[in-house]
Protein backbone atom coordinates (compact mmCIF):
# COMPACT_ATOMS: atom_id res chain seq x y z
CA UNK A 1 0.00 0.00 0.00
CA UNK A 2 1.68 3.20 -1.00
CA UNK A 3 -0.22 5.54 -3.44
CA UNK A 4 -3.20 7.79 -1.90
CA UNK A 5 -5.93 7.74 -4.49
CA UNK A 6 -8.46 10.98 -4.20
CA UNK A 7 -11.70 10.84 -4.97
CA UNK A 8 -14.75 13.42 -4.58
CA UNK A 9 -16.52 11.21 -2.25
CA UNK A 10 -16.34 7.80 -0.77
CA UNK A 11 -19.02 5.68 0.02
CA UNK A 12 -18.35 2.46 2.36
CA UNK A 13 -21.64 0.13 1.75
CA UNK A 14 -23.10 -0.37 -1.61
CA UNK A 15 -26.61 -1.86 -0.16
CA UNK A 16 -29.48 0.28 -1.63
CA UNK A 17 -28.50 3.61 0.22
CA UNK A 18 -24.75 3.65 -0.33
CA UNK A 19 -25.92 2.93 -4.52
CA UNK A 20 -28.05 5.52 -4.20
CA UNK A 21 -25.96 8.37 -2.92
CA UNK A 22 -23.30 7.02 -5.23
CA UNK A 23 -25.68 7.55 -8.09
CA UNK A 24 -26.61 11.12 -6.82
CA UNK A 25 -23.41 12.55 -6.04
CA UNK A 26 -22.17 11.06 -9.76
CA UNK A 27 -25.39 12.77 -11.33
CA UNK A 28 -24.12 16.10 -10.11
CA UNK A 29 -20.72 16.24 -11.67
CA UNK A 30 -18.37 14.38 -8.95
CA UNK A 31 -16.51 11.22 -8.64
CA UNK A 32 -17.36 8.30 -6.41
CA UNK A 33 -16.01 5.34 -5.11
CA UNK A 34 -18.24 2.75 -3.74
CA UNK A 35 -16.77 0.22 -1.64
CA UNK A 36 -18.36 -3.06 -0.27
CA UNK A 37 -17.29 -6.20 0.85
CA UNK A 38 -20.81 -8.37 0.17
CA UNK A 39 -23.39 -8.08 -2.10
CA UNK A 40 -23.40 -4.97 -4.16
CA UNK A 41 -27.35 -4.12 -3.22
CA UNK A 42 -27.06 -5.43 0.15
CA UNK A 43 -29.10 -6.79 2.55
CA UNK A 44 -32.84 -5.35 1.14
CA UNK A 45 -32.05 -6.81 -2.60
CA UNK A 46 -30.78 -10.52 -0.78
CA UNK A 47 -31.85 -11.07 2.61
CA UNK A 48 -34.67 -8.46 4.02
CA UNK A 49 -37.42 -6.56 1.86
CA UNK A 50 -37.31 -8.53 -1.55
CA UNK A 51 -37.10 -12.24 -0.48
CA UNK A 52 -39.53 -11.63 2.57
CA UNK A 53 -42.21 -10.37 0.63
CA UNK A 54 -41.42 -12.90 -1.76
CA UNK A 55 -42.21 -15.51 0.37
CA UNK A 56 -45.32 -13.77 1.92
CA UNK A 57 -46.97 -13.02 -1.84
CA UNK A 58 -48.23 -16.30 -2.33
CA UNK A 59 -49.95 -16.86 0.50
CA UNK A 60 -51.05 -13.57 0.27
CA UNK A 61 -52.81 -13.95 -3.22
CA UNK A 62 -54.19 -17.29 -2.33
CA UNK A 63 -55.83 -16.19 0.74
CA UNK A 64 -57.42 -13.12 -1.31
CA UNK A 65 -58.70 -15.59 -4.12
CA UNK A 66 -60.13 -18.08 -1.04
CA UNK A 67 -62.14 -14.73 0.11
CA UNK A 68 -64.17 -14.54 -3.00
CA UNK A 69 -67.10 -16.86 -3.43
CA UNK A 70 -66.48 -18.04 -7.18
CA UNK A 71 -62.91 -17.86 -7.31
CA UNK A 72 -62.46 -20.20 -4.02
CA UNK A 73 -64.58 -23.35 -5.31
CA UNK A 74 -61.51 -22.88 -8.10
CA UNK A 75 -58.54 -23.93 -5.46
CA UNK A 76 -58.31 -27.20 -4.98
CA UNK A 77 -54.61 -27.34 -3.75
CA UNK A 78 -52.43 -25.77 -1.40
CA UNK A 79 -49.31 -23.49 -1.51
CA UNK A 80 -46.20 -25.30 -3.47
CA UNK A 81 -43.31 -24.73 -0.71
CA UNK A 82 -40.32 -25.33 -3.46
CA UNK A 83 -41.94 -23.17 -6.20
CA UNK A 84 -42.02 -20.80 -3.59
CA UNK A 85 -38.49 -20.70 -2.39
CA UNK A 86 -37.60 -20.79 -5.93
CA UNK A 87 -39.38 -17.59 -6.94
CA UNK A 88 -38.04 -16.54 -4.14
CA UNK A 89 -34.61 -17.24 -5.09
CA UNK A 90 -35.06 -15.51 -8.40
CA UNK A 91 -35.86 -12.33 -6.64
CA UNK A 92 -32.29 -12.21 -5.02
CA UNK A 93 -30.84 -13.56 -8.66
CA UNK A 94 -29.72 -16.22 -6.44
CA UNK A 95 -28.03 -14.30 -4.38
CA UNK A 96 -25.76 -12.98 -7.70
CA UNK A 97 -25.12 -9.19 -7.54
CA UNK A 98 -23.43 -8.67 -11.49
CA UNK A 99 -26.41 -6.82 -12.58
CA UNK A 100 -25.93 -4.50 -9.87
CA UNK A 101 -22.57 -4.06 -10.57
CA UNK A 102 -22.88 -3.38 -14.07
CA UNK A 103 -25.32 -0.52 -12.81
CA UNK A 104 -22.26 1.30 -10.51
CA UNK A 105 -20.34 0.53 -13.87
CA UNK A 106 -22.79 2.17 -16.02
CA UNK A 107 -23.07 4.90 -13.39
CA UNK A 108 -19.28 5.69 -13.53
CA UNK A 109 -19.02 4.90 -10.60
CA UNK A 110 -15.75 3.09 -9.11
CA UNK A 111 -16.45 -0.34 -7.56
CA UNK A 112 -14.05 -1.77 -4.49
CA UNK A 113 -14.92 -4.60 -3.14
CA UNK A 114 -13.07 -5.01 0.49
CA UNK A 115 -13.71 -4.25 3.97
CA UNK A 116 -13.18 -0.76 4.51
CA UNK A 117 -12.15 1.26 7.77
CA UNK A 118 -11.31 4.99 8.64
CA UNK A 119 -8.03 5.68 8.83
CA UNK A 120 -7.84 8.72 9.38
CA UNK A 121 -9.26 12.75 8.94
CA UNK A 122 -11.16 11.96 5.10
CA UNK A 123 -9.25 8.88 4.86
CA UNK A 124 -10.39 5.43 4.26
CA UNK A 125 -8.20 2.13 3.82
CA UNK A 126 -9.82 -1.18 1.90
CA UNK A 127 -8.65 -4.27 2.44
CA UNK A 128 -8.99 -7.04 -0.18
CA UNK A 129 -9.67 -10.38 0.18
CA UNK A 130 -6.21 -11.42 -1.49
CA UNK A 131 -4.36 -9.23 1.24
CA UNK A 132 -3.82 -5.87 -0.29
CA UNK A 133 -5.04 -2.38 1.02
CA UNK A 134 -5.60 0.77 -1.12
CA UNK A 135 -5.94 4.24 0.59
CA UNK A 136 -8.19 6.80 -0.52
CA UNK A 137 -8.43 10.38 0.46
CA UNK A 138 -12.32 12.03 -0.32
CA UNK A 139 -12.11 15.60 -0.75
CA UNK A 140 -15.49 15.97 -0.12
CA UNK A 141 -17.03 13.52 2.39
CA UNK A 142 -16.89 10.11 3.04
CA UNK A 143 -20.24 8.52 3.99
CA UNK A 144 -21.53 5.67 6.08
CA UNK A 145 -24.05 3.32 4.50
CA UNK A 146 -22.97 0.23 6.38
CA UNK A 147 -26.61 -0.77 7.09
CA UNK A 148 -27.25 -2.71 10.33
CA UNK A 149 -27.06 -5.69 12.32
CA UNK A 150 -28.75 -8.06 14.49
CA UNK A 151 -29.30 -7.29 18.17
CA UNK A 152 -29.35 -10.57 20.18
CA UNK A 153 -30.40 -10.84 23.34
CA UNK A 154 -28.34 -11.96 25.93
CA UNK A 155 -29.96 -14.98 26.99
CA UNK A 156 -28.80 -17.72 28.59
CA UNK A 157 -27.24 -20.18 26.04
CA UNK A 158 -28.48 -18.91 23.10
CA UNK A 159 -24.80 -17.72 21.78
CA UNK A 160 -23.75 -20.82 21.70
CA UNK A 161 -26.35 -21.93 19.28
CA UNK A 162 -26.88 -22.15 15.04
CA UNK A 163 -29.96 -20.13 15.72
CA UNK A 164 -31.56 -18.21 12.26
CA UNK A 165 -30.97 -14.22 11.72
CA UNK A 166 -33.40 -12.90 9.11
CA UNK A 167 -30.37 -13.76 7.05
CA UNK A 168 -30.90 -17.52 7.33
CA UNK A 169 -34.70 -17.31 6.88
CA UNK A 170 -35.19 -15.45 4.63
CA UNK A 171 -32.41 -17.50 2.30
CA UNK A 172 -33.77 -21.01 3.41
CA UNK A 173 -33.67 -24.03 1.19
CA UNK A 174 -36.39 -25.78 2.64
CA UNK A 175 -39.28 -24.79 5.51
CA UNK A 176 -38.95 -26.79 8.35
CA UNK A 177 -41.71 -28.68 10.42
CA UNK A 178 -41.08 -26.37 13.04
CA UNK A 179 -40.01 -22.72 13.73
CA UNK A 180 -39.90 -20.31 16.87
CA UNK A 181 -39.39 -17.06 16.32
CA UNK A 182 -38.19 -15.19 18.91
CA UNK A 183 -39.35 -10.99 19.21
CA UNK A 184 -42.67 -9.91 17.95
CA UNK A 185 -41.74 -6.66 15.88
CA UNK A 186 -41.98 -6.48 11.96
CA UNK A 187 -39.68 -8.99 10.83
CA UNK A 188 -40.82 -11.55 13.13
CA UNK A 189 -44.16 -11.68 12.64
CA UNK A 190 -43.60 -11.26 8.55
CA UNK A 191 -41.56 -14.03 8.70
CA UNK A 192 -43.92 -16.29 11.04
CA UNK A 193 -47.13 -16.04 8.32
CA UNK A 194 -44.62 -16.93 5.62
CA UNK A 195 -43.11 -19.96 7.43
CA UNK A 196 -46.77 -20.56 8.73
CA UNK A 197 -48.19 -20.91 5.36
CA UNK A 198 -45.41 -22.87 4.18
CA UNK A 199 -46.08 -25.43 6.33
CA UNK A 200 -44.20 -24.53 9.65
CA UNK A 201 -45.85 -25.17 12.88
CA UNK A 202 -44.95 -21.38 14.15
CA UNK A 203 -44.56 -20.15 17.74
CA UNK A 204 -43.83 -16.31 18.12
CA UNK A 205 -42.64 -15.66 21.41
CA UNK A 206 -42.88 -11.78 21.89
CA UNK A 207 -41.89 -10.02 25.73
CA UNK A 208 -44.60 -7.28 24.76
CA UNK A 209 -47.15 -7.55 22.41
CA UNK A 210 -46.34 -7.57 18.56
CA UNK A 211 -45.95 -4.75 16.21
CA UNK A 212 -45.69 -2.19 19.81
CA UNK A 213 -45.32 0.38 17.02
CA UNK A 214 -48.18 0.42 15.45
CA UNK A 215 -52.19 1.23 17.03
CA UNK A 216 -53.48 -1.56 19.17
CA UNK A 217 -56.49 -1.76 17.09
CA UNK A 218 -54.33 -2.41 13.77
CA UNK A 219 -52.44 -5.33 15.49
CA UNK A 220 -55.41 -6.72 16.97
CA UNK A 221 -56.11 -7.33 13.69
CA UNK A 222 -53.41 -8.99 12.82
CA UNK A 223 -52.66 -11.17 16.15
CA UNK A 224 -56.56 -12.28 16.08
CA UNK A 225 -55.26 -13.44 11.85
CA UNK A 226 -52.41 -14.90 12.87
CA UNK A 227 -53.51 -17.21 15.48
CA UNK A 228 -57.01 -18.11 13.41
CA UNK A 229 -54.47 -19.47 10.99
CA UNK A 230 -53.03 -21.99 13.94
CA UNK A 231 -49.30 -19.41 14.96
CA UNK A 232 -49.71 -19.26 18.43
CA UNK A 233 -48.24 -16.47 19.84
CA UNK A 234 -46.76 -15.86 23.00
CA UNK A 235 -47.01 -12.29 24.45
CA UNK A 236 -45.80 -10.77 27.60
CA UNK A 237 -43.42 -13.84 27.72
CA UNK A 238 -39.66 -13.84 28.49
CA UNK A 239 -37.26 -16.09 26.90
CA UNK A 240 -34.42 -17.26 29.78
CA UNK A 241 -32.54 -19.99 28.35
CA UNK A 242 -32.37 -21.75 25.80
CA UNK A 243 -30.18 -25.12 24.40
CA UNK A 244 -30.30 -27.92 21.93
CA UNK A 245 -31.51 -31.52 22.36
CA UNK A 246 -31.66 -34.05 19.59
CA UNK A 247 -31.40 -31.15 17.22
CA UNK A 248 -34.38 -29.31 18.49
CA UNK A 249 -34.38 -26.13 20.13
CA UNK A 250 -35.61 -26.01 23.29
CA UNK A 251 -36.76 -22.30 24.59
CA UNK A 252 -37.13 -21.91 28.57
CA UNK A 253 -40.49 -19.32 28.62
CA UNK A 254 -42.82 -17.49 31.00
CA UNK A 255 -43.84 -19.88 33.66
CA UNK A 256 -41.93 -22.87 33.44
CA UNK A 257 -43.05 -23.83 29.61
CA UNK A 258 -40.69 -24.80 26.79
CA UNK A 259 -41.29 -24.15 23.43
CA UNK A 260 -39.57 -26.70 21.21
CA UNK A 261 -38.71 -26.06 17.34
CA UNK A 262 -36.73 -27.30 14.46
CA UNK A 263 -35.38 -23.82 14.01
CA UNK A 264 -35.74 -20.70 16.02
CA UNK A 265 -35.27 -17.35 14.37
CA UNK A 266 -34.00 -14.40 16.49
CA UNK A 267 -35.51 -11.25 15.07
CA UNK A 268 -35.39 -8.73 18.03
CA UNK A 269 -34.09 -6.27 16.79
CA UNK A 270 -30.99 -4.38 14.33
CA UNK A 271 -28.63 -1.49 15.49
CA UNK A 272 -26.64 0.41 13.37
CA UNK A 273 -23.38 -1.60 11.52
CA UNK A 274 -20.97 1.77 12.90
CA UNK A 275 -18.58 -0.42 14.91
CA UNK A 276 -14.99 -1.76 13.88
CA UNK A 277 -15.15 0.86 11.31
CA UNK A 278 -12.08 3.19 12.96
CA UNK A 279 -15.07 5.47 14.24
CA UNK A 280 -13.92 5.34 18.20
CA UNK A 281 -10.56 6.59 17.31
CA UNK A 282 -12.10 9.86 16.09
CA UNK A 283 -13.51 10.16 19.25
CA UNK A 284 -16.89 9.32 18.27
CA UNK A 285 -19.89 6.64 20.33
CA UNK A 286 -20.50 4.71 17.44
CA UNK A 287 -23.38 3.49 19.24
CA UNK A 288 -24.91 6.95 19.79
CA UNK A 289 -24.72 8.55 15.98
CA UNK A 290 -27.44 10.05 14.52
CA UNK A 291 -27.04 12.57 11.52
CA UNK A 292 -28.57 15.29 11.27
CA UNK A 293 -31.24 16.24 8.31
CA UNK A 294 -28.66 16.05 5.73
CA UNK A 295 -26.70 12.73 6.59
CA UNK A 296 -24.00 14.66 7.93
CA UNK A 297 -22.32 13.08 11.49
CA UNK A 298 -22.48 15.47 14.21
CA UNK A 299 -19.09 17.14 16.08
CA UNK A 300 -16.97 14.74 13.24
CA UNK A 301 -15.54 17.61 11.08
CA UNK A 302 -17.78 18.14 8.52
CA UNK A 303 -17.07 15.29 6.00
CA UNK A 304 -18.36 12.36 7.55
CA UNK A 305 -21.97 11.34 6.62
CA UNK A 306 -24.39 8.10 7.79
CA UNK A 307 -27.26 7.29 5.98
CA UNK A 308 -29.63 5.00 5.89
CA UNK A 309 -29.84 2.16 8.82
CA UNK A 310 -26.17 3.26 9.71
CA UNK A 311 -27.65 6.67 9.75
CA UNK A 312 -29.49 5.93 13.28
CA UNK A 313 -32.71 7.73 12.40
CA UNK A 314 -35.10 5.14 10.12
CA UNK A 315 -34.40 1.71 9.50
CA UNK A 316 -36.47 1.33 5.99
CA UNK A 317 -35.08 0.74 2.49
CA UNK A 318 -37.74 3.59 1.40
CA UNK A 319 -36.70 5.97 4.02
CA UNK A 320 -32.95 5.29 3.11
CA UNK A 321 -32.84 6.15 -0.27
CA UNK A 322 -34.70 9.50 -0.17
CA UNK A 323 -31.81 9.91 2.50
CA UNK A 324 -29.47 9.15 -0.02
CA UNK A 325 -31.50 11.68 -2.56
CA UNK A 326 -30.83 14.24 0.14
CA UNK A 327 -27.33 13.53 1.08
CA UNK A 328 -26.49 13.46 -2.15
CA UNK A 329 -27.42 16.52 -3.15
CA UNK A 330 -26.13 18.18 0.07
CA UNK A 331 -22.84 16.68 -0.71
CA UNK A 332 -22.56 18.15 -3.90
CA UNK A 333 -24.44 21.39 -2.86
CA UNK A 334 -21.62 22.03 -0.41
CA UNK A 335 -19.24 20.97 -2.63
CA UNK A 336 -19.74 23.80 -5.17
CA UNK A 337 -20.52 26.35 -2.36
CA UNK A 338 -24.30 26.61 -2.88
CA UNK A 339 -25.02 25.04 0.79
CA UNK A 340 -24.13 25.68 4.09
CA UNK A 341 -23.78 24.01 7.51
CA UNK A 342 -27.69 23.40 7.53
CA UNK A 343 -30.43 23.13 5.56
CA UNK A 344 -33.71 24.52 5.27
CA UNK A 345 -35.95 21.50 6.46
CA UNK A 346 -37.99 20.77 3.50
CA UNK A 347 -35.69 21.59 0.60
CA UNK A 348 -34.13 18.91 -1.38
CA UNK A 349 -31.21 19.11 1.30
CA UNK A 350 -33.16 18.10 4.45
CA UNK A 351 -34.83 14.60 5.03
CA UNK A 352 -37.46 16.15 7.24
CA UNK A 353 -40.02 13.41 6.15
CA UNK A 354 -38.19 11.16 8.43
CA UNK A 355 -39.74 13.21 11.43
CA UNK A 356 -42.88 13.74 10.43
CA UNK A 357 -44.14 11.46 7.59
CA UNK A 358 -42.28 7.94 7.33
CA UNK A 359 -44.55 5.57 5.39
CA UNK A 360 -43.90 1.65 6.69
CA UNK A 361 -46.09 -1.01 5.72
CA UNK A 362 -46.18 -4.21 7.73
CA UNK A 363 -46.89 -7.28 4.69
CA UNK A 364 -48.51 -9.77 6.78
CA UNK A 365 -51.99 -10.84 5.25
CA UNK A 366 -54.32 -8.30 6.61
CA UNK A 367 -51.47 -5.60 6.10
CA UNK A 368 -50.97 -2.57 8.07
CA UNK A 369 -50.16 0.58 6.51
CA UNK A 370 -49.11 3.63 8.64
CA UNK A 371 -47.58 7.32 7.66
CA UNK A 372 -46.83 9.69 10.02
CA UNK A 373 -47.47 10.01 13.61
CA UNK A 374 -50.06 8.06 15.77
CA UNK A 375 -52.37 10.05 18.38
CA UNK A 376 -49.62 8.76 21.18
CA UNK A 377 -46.89 9.69 18.93
CA UNK A 378 -48.66 13.69 18.37
CA UNK A 379 -49.72 14.38 21.68
CA UNK A 380 -45.68 13.16 22.78
CA UNK A 381 -44.45 15.67 20.35
CA UNK A 382 -47.15 18.26 22.00
CA UNK A 383 -49.38 18.55 18.72
CA UNK A 384 -53.08 19.26 19.72
CA UNK A 385 -54.21 15.49 18.16
CA UNK A 386 -57.51 14.56 17.77
CA UNK A 387 -58.19 10.96 16.14
CA UNK A 388 -60.93 9.44 14.30
CA UNK A 389 -60.84 5.84 13.63
CA UNK A 390 -63.71 2.91 11.81
CA UNK A 391 -64.20 -0.29 10.57
CA UNK A 392 -63.23 -0.46 6.57
CA UNK A 393 -66.97 -1.39 5.42
CA UNK A 394 -67.44 0.45 1.84
CA UNK A 395 -68.65 -1.21 -1.16
CA UNK A 396 -64.95 -1.31 -2.66
CA UNK A 397 -63.88 -3.25 0.37
CA UNK A 398 -66.93 -5.85 0.24
CA UNK A 399 -65.82 -6.18 -3.15
CA UNK A 400 -62.18 -6.80 -2.61
CA UNK A 401 -62.96 -9.77 -0.20
CA UNK A 402 -66.83 -11.91 1.13
CA UNK A 403 -65.70 -10.45 5.10
CA UNK A 404 -63.27 -8.12 4.46
CA UNK A 405 -62.08 -7.01 7.94
CA UNK A 406 -60.08 -3.72 8.23
CA UNK A 407 -59.30 -0.95 9.99
CA UNK A 408 -58.33 2.75 9.39
CA UNK A 409 -57.58 5.97 11.46
CA UNK A 410 -56.54 9.38 10.97
CA UNK A 411 -54.54 11.74 13.42
CA UNK A 412 -55.62 15.45 13.13
CA UNK A 413 -53.45 18.25 14.32
CA UNK A 414 -56.61 20.30 15.75
CA UNK A 415 -54.58 23.55 15.55
CA UNK A 416 -53.45 23.42 12.26
CA UNK A 417 -56.17 21.17 10.74
CA UNK A 418 -53.99 18.86 8.80
CA UNK A 419 -53.22 15.25 8.68
CA UNK A 420 -50.19 14.36 11.04
CA UNK A 421 -51.18 10.78 11.15
CA UNK A 422 -52.82 7.81 8.63
CA UNK A 423 -53.12 4.21 9.41
CA UNK A 424 -54.55 1.56 7.66
CA UNK A 425 -55.20 -2.25 8.04
CA UNK A 426 -56.74 -4.97 5.99
CA UNK A 427 -56.08 -6.68 3.05
CA UNK A 428 -53.70 -5.33 0.53
CA UNK A 429 -54.16 -1.71 2.22
CA UNK A 430 -50.80 -0.64 1.33
CA UNK A 431 -51.46 -0.13 -2.25
CA UNK A 432 -53.97 3.30 -0.46
CA UNK A 433 -50.62 4.42 1.75
CA UNK A 434 -49.72 6.73 -0.54
CA UNK A 435 -52.46 8.91 -0.70
CA UNK A 436 -52.24 9.09 2.60
CA UNK A 437 -48.13 10.24 2.37
CA UNK A 438 -49.04 13.32 0.12
CA UNK A 439 -51.50 14.52 1.98
CA UNK A 440 -49.67 14.44 5.07
CA UNK A 441 -46.08 15.65 3.52
CA UNK A 442 -48.47 18.35 1.52
CA UNK A 443 -50.40 19.78 5.03
CA UNK A 444 -53.19 19.64 2.87
CA UNK A 445 -55.88 20.85 5.02
CA UNK A 446 -58.88 19.29 6.42
CA UNK A 447 -61.33 21.73 4.10
CA UNK A 448 -59.39 20.72 0.68
CA UNK A 449 -58.93 16.77 1.38
CA UNK A 450 -62.94 16.81 1.34
CA UNK A 451 -62.62 17.70 -2.39
CA UNK A 452 -60.55 14.64 -3.03
CA UNK A 453 -63.43 12.19 -4.23
CA UNK A 454 -62.53 8.63 -3.85
CA UNK A 455 -63.49 6.54 -6.88
CA UNK A 456 -65.88 3.86 -6.91
CA UNK A 457 -66.08 1.43 -5.82
CA UNK A 458 -62.81 1.42 -4.40
CA UNK A 459 -61.64 0.51 -0.78
CA UNK A 460 -60.00 4.10 -0.73
CA UNK A 461 -64.10 5.37 -0.28
CA UNK A 462 -62.82 4.48 3.65
CA UNK A 463 -61.32 8.47 2.84
CA UNK A 464 -65.22 9.22 2.70
CA UNK A 465 -66.05 8.10 5.70
CA UNK A 466 -63.15 8.83 7.67
CA UNK A 467 -63.57 12.67 6.70
CA UNK A 468 -67.48 12.29 7.33
CA UNK A 469 -66.78 10.88 10.53
CA UNK A 470 -64.55 13.36 11.35
CA UNK A 471 -67.11 16.27 10.99
CA UNK A 472 -66.96 17.46 6.94
C1 LIG B 1 -36.21 -9.37 7.22
C2 LIG B 1 -36.24 -7.92 6.85
C3 LIG B 1 -37.21 -7.45 5.99
C4 LIG B 1 -37.25 -6.10 5.64
N1 LIG B 1 -38.25 -5.68 4.84
C5 LIG B 1 -38.31 -4.38 4.49
C6 LIG B 1 -39.34 -3.92 3.62
O1 LIG B 1 -40.20 -4.67 3.19
N2 LIG B 1 -39.34 -2.61 3.28
C7 LIG B 1 -38.40 -1.74 3.76
O2 LIG B 1 -38.46 -0.55 3.43
N3 LIG B 1 -37.41 -2.14 4.59
C8 LIG B 1 -37.35 -3.44 4.96
N4 LIG B 1 -36.34 -3.88 5.77
C9 LIG B 1 -35.30 -2.92 6.19
C10 LIG B 1 -34.25 -2.77 5.06
O3 LIG B 1 -33.74 -4.04 4.72
C11 LIG B 1 -33.12 -1.85 5.49
O4 LIG B 1 -33.65 -0.64 5.96
C12 LIG B 1 -32.19 -1.58 4.30
O5 LIG B 1 -31.66 -2.76 3.78
C13 LIG B 1 -31.06 -0.64 4.73
O6 LIG B 1 -30.27 -0.36 3.60
P1 LIG B 1 -28.77 0.18 3.79
O7 LIG B 1 -28.26 0.42 2.41
O8 LIG B 1 -28.77 1.27 4.78
O9 LIG B 1 -28.00 -1.03 4.45
P2 LIG B 1 -27.62 -2.50 3.86
O10 LIG B 1 -28.59 -2.93 2.82
O11 LIG B 1 -27.44 -3.38 5.05
O12 LIG B 1 -26.25 -2.25 3.14
C14 LIG B 1 -25.06 -2.00 3.85
C15 LIG B 1 -23.92 -2.59 3.07
O13 LIG B 1 -22.69 -2.15 3.63
C16 LIG B 1 -21.75 -3.19 3.55
N5 LIG B 1 -20.73 -2.90 4.55
C17 LIG B 1 -20.90 -2.71 5.88
N6 LIG B 1 -19.74 -2.37 6.46
C18 LIG B 1 -18.81 -2.33 5.48
C19 LIG B 1 -17.42 -2.03 5.46
N7 LIG B 1 -16.77 -1.67 6.56
N8 LIG B 1 -16.77 -2.10 4.28
C20 LIG B 1 -17.42 -2.44 3.14
N9 LIG B 1 -18.74 -2.72 3.09
C21 LIG B 1 -19.42 -2.67 4.26
C22 LIG B 1 -22.56 -4.44 3.83
O14 LIG B 1 -21.92 -5.59 3.32
C23 LIG B 1 -23.87 -4.11 3.10
O15 LIG B 1 -23.89 -4.61 1.80
C24 LIG B 1 -36.28 -5.21 6.16
C25 LIG B 1 -35.29 -5.68 7.03
C26 LIG B 1 -35.26 -7.01 7.37
C27 LIG B 1 -34.19 -7.49 8.31
N1 LIG C 1 -42.08 -4.45 6.17
C1 LIG C 1 -41.01 -3.77 6.52
O1 LIG C 1 -40.84 -2.62 6.15
C2 LIG C 1 -39.98 -4.42 7.39
C3 LIG C 1 -39.96 -5.80 7.57
C4 LIG C 1 -39.00 -6.34 8.41
C5 LIG C 1 -38.07 -5.53 9.03
N2 LIG C 1 -38.11 -4.20 8.81
C6 LIG C 1 -37.16 -3.30 9.50
O2 LIG C 1 -36.09 -4.03 10.03
C7 LIG C 1 -35.81 -3.64 11.35
C8 LIG C 1 -35.61 -4.85 12.20
O3 LIG C 1 -36.85 -5.57 12.38
P1 LIG C 1 -37.14 -6.34 13.73
O4 LIG C 1 -38.52 -6.87 13.66
O5 LIG C 1 -36.02 -7.27 14.03
O6 LIG C 1 -37.01 -5.18 14.80
P2 LIG C 1 -38.10 -4.41 15.66
O7 LIG C 1 -37.33 -3.47 16.49
O8 LIG C 1 -39.20 -3.92 14.81
O9 LIG C 1 -38.73 -5.53 16.59
C9 LIG C 1 -37.98 -6.29 17.52
C10 LIG C 1 -38.92 -6.84 18.56
O10 LIG C 1 -38.20 -7.77 19.35
C11 LIG C 1 -38.60 -7.59 20.69
N3 LIG C 1 -37.57 -8.13 21.57
C12 LIG C 1 -36.36 -7.58 21.88
N4 LIG C 1 -35.70 -8.40 22.72
C13 LIG C 1 -36.50 -9.50 22.92
C14 LIG C 1 -36.36 -10.70 23.68
N5 LIG C 1 -35.29 -10.94 24.44
N6 LIG C 1 -37.38 -11.60 23.63
C15 LIG C 1 -38.48 -11.36 22.88
N7 LIG C 1 -38.67 -10.24 22.17
C16 LIG C 1 -37.67 -9.33 22.18
C17 LIG C 1 -38.82 -6.09 20.81
O11 LIG C 1 -39.63 -5.81 21.93
C18 LIG C 1 -39.50 -5.79 19.48
O12 LIG C 1 -40.88 -5.96 19.55
C19 LIG C 1 -36.96 -2.77 11.82
O13 LIG C 1 -36.48 -1.52 12.15
C20 LIG C 1 -37.91 -2.68 10.67
O14 LIG C 1 -38.23 -1.36 10.35
C21 LIG C 1 -39.05 -3.63 8.02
Amino acid sequence: MSEVKTTDVLIIGAGAVGENVAGRVTEKGLSAVLVEADLVGGECSYWACMPSKALLRPGTILNAARAVAGAREAITGSLDPQQVLARRTSFTSDWDDSSQEEWVASAGITLDRGWATISGEREVTVSHKDGTKTRYRATHAVVLATGSTPTVPPIDGLADLDYWTTREATSAAAVPASLAVLGGGVAGVELAQAYSRLGSEVTVIARSGILGNYPKEATDLVLEALRAEGITILTDTATSAVRKKDGMFLLDVGDGRTVTAERLLVSTGRHPHTDGLGLEDLGLDVRKIVSDATGRVPDAGGWLYAVGDAGGRVQLTHQGKYEARMTGDAIAARANGTLGDSAEDWSPYAATADDVAVPQVVFTDPEIAMVGRTLEQARKDGVNASETSLPIAVGGSALHGDDYKGWAQIVVDEDRKVLVGVTFAGPEVSEMLHSATIAVVGEVPMHRLWHAVPAYPTVSEVWLRLLEKYGM
